[in-house]
């Protein structure tokens, strides 16, 4: 049995700012490196020892899975990274206020863009400053894989490929694997791994910093839900997800 750990990134300072975030790289607050600590420090607590580290290639990520492996004494990782575990592309939305842009345009409309499956906001132009053309980490992409907006569907679409590719290849060589990486990105894992519907997708939130445990079978299936190592720490932070963009 394999154990898969996943881990979204710590506080970043737009998520203190209640601005869209998506591919804009931001890094961590105070608060977030904190949380990364605590988050590698529950890992050794746990007793968990991934041989392999996967992150997305932004640096709230990176910079978590850093701090995190320091605190666990687990530096010496191998680290694979892929765009394809970056966090859901918000288009149009970023660098917007949420709290603003719910208030613009509705509620309905606000949470059909931030949470329905298959409803992207709108795409970002070129020239935005908060377009990712031109940034150099995705030179070597083909520029129609770099996306102007995604919805979570999308995000399933680009991420599963990596899981079947990198992820699962590493738990089946019988490396325990933990991935750092996004709230969105991990919704679409977990959306995965647990079977969520469409429908029901919308309610599930990822506190940020705190490590969620799977205990895989045979054929990488979790045999349980997911539980994270500070189940109470992320009730109240799950909540405070769920209500953001709310004055
Ligand atoms: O702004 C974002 O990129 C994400 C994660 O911070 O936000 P949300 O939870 O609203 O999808």
């Amino acid at each position: 049995m394999a154990t898969l750990v996943l881990l979204r990134h710590g506080e970043s300072e737009w998520n203190v700012k209640g601005l869209f975030t998506g591919w804009v790289d931001v890094t961590l607050s105070p608060t977030g490196e904190e949380e990364a600590r605590r988050g590698g420090e529950l890992l050794l607590e746990a007793g968990i020892r991934p041989g392999v580290v996967h992150t997305s290639v932004l640096t709230r990520a990176i910079r978590t899975a850093n701090i995190a492996l320091e605190a666990a004494g687990l530096l010496w990782l191998p680290v694979k990274r892929s765009w394809r575990l970056n966090e859901r592309h918000y288009g149009a939305l970023q660098g917007k206020d949420k709290a603003q842009t719910r208030a613009e345009f509705g509620d309905e409309q606000f949470m059909l863009w931030r949470r329905s499956y298959d409803v992207p906001p709108p795409p970002i132009a070129d020239d935005d400053e908060y377009s990712q053309v031109g940034d150099g980490r995705y030179s070597l992409l083909p520029s129609e894989l770099v996306p102007r907006t995604e919805c979570l569907k999308d995000v399933v679409g680009r991420m599963l490929p990596y899981w079947y590719d990198e992820i699962v290849p590493d738990l089946a060589a019988g490396r325990d694997v933990l991935v750092v990486a996004h709230g969105n990105s991990l919704r679409a894992l977990v959306k995965h791994l647990e079977g969520i519907s469409d429908a029901d997708i919308a309610g599930l939130n990822i506190p940020t910093g705190i490590p969620l445990r799977y205990e895989l079978d045979a054929d990488f299936r979790p045999v349980g839900k997911g539980e994270y190592l500070d189940p109470e720490a992320a009730k109240a932070a799950i909540e405070a997800v769920a209500n953001q963009g709310k004055k």
